[in-house]
């Protein structure tokens, strides 16, 4: 099967640090792939590098069979790449259902048949956000601010969803509930990598898990696969290894 995604030999340098050390990486069509390692190991960078905002110095990118390597973000998002942020990046003033609508109305701007209305209506139900979707997103909580941001990337329909940190700052019910919706997404035919700190959650949640230390890719695999590598036991002892399921 063609890989939905295709990291091939990237390499990026910051100065002297090698950020990410000849990475390959496919990523098959439905699957979620998380991306491991200690900080510093490369994982943003390499995620920057997909979502088109950080260059690299050697590597090439495609998405479905398509060579994006040099393609700019917005290009990106057209060909059905969208993220979501590290830190909340939900527009505070704007409500729930603004918020989703902007997703929505970016992808008319090249779509004339989505109707950006119906598209935040479904997502909005979709993701449970009824209660809130009148409310101010800077006045909600940081769980229901997670699935708004989710929620705008969604409204873009995309092929690939990238999510960085997606449980950060979530309870372990939301976390949980996050990780289910992420099945469903997934059973739907969408494809996610995500960067995650939370061991349980990546082990638990992906089919797949890629490990950078260093900017180099140590392991690759499934979580069965992965947890008994030596450089992932060292850096996950007690949490991975140690912590089992
Ligand atoms: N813009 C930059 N300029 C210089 N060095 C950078 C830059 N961005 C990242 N680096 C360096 O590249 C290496 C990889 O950083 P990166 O942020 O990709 O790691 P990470 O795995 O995402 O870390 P964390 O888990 O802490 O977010 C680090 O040594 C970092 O200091």
């Amino acid at each position: 099967m063609t890989p939905l995604l295709r990291v091939h030999d990237t390499t990026v340098r910051f100065g002297g640090t090698v950020a990410v050390d000849h990475v390959s990486l496919d990523v098959a069509p439905g699957s979620i792939v998380g991306l491991i390692g200690p900080n510093g190991a490369g994982k943003t960078t390499l995620f920057n590098v997909v979502a088109g905002i950080q260059a690299a110095d050697t590597g090439r990118v495609e998405l479905a069979g398509q060579d994006i390597t040099h393609a700019r973000p917005h290009i990106r998002a057209q060909l059905g790449l969208a993220r979501t942020f590290q830190r909340l990046e939900t527009f505070g003033t704007l409500t729930a259902r603004e918020n989703i609508l902007v997703g929505a109305e970016a992808h008319r701007g090249w779509d004339r048949s989505v109707q950006p209305q119906a598209v935040a209506a479904e997502l909005i139900d979709t993701l449970g956000l009824g209660p809130v979707a009148g409310r101010r997103a800077d006045s909600l909580p940081t769980g229901t601010q997670r699935l708004i941001e989710l929620g705008r990337a969604l409204a873009m329909r995309p092929q690939l969803l990238l999510l960085d940190e997606a449980s950060s700052g979530l309870s372990a019910y939301e976390t949980e509930q996050t990780a289910e919706l992420l099945r469903r997404l997934a059973g739907e035919g969408l494809t996610i990598v995500l960067v995650e700190h939370d061991m349980s959650f990546v082990m638990e949640l992906c089919d797949r898990i890629a490990m950078l230390d260093r900017g180099v890719l140590v392991a690759e695999g499934t979580p069965e696969e992965v947890r008994t590598v030596p450089a992932v036991l060292e850096a996950y002892l007690g949490t991975a290894a140690g912590g089992g399921s």
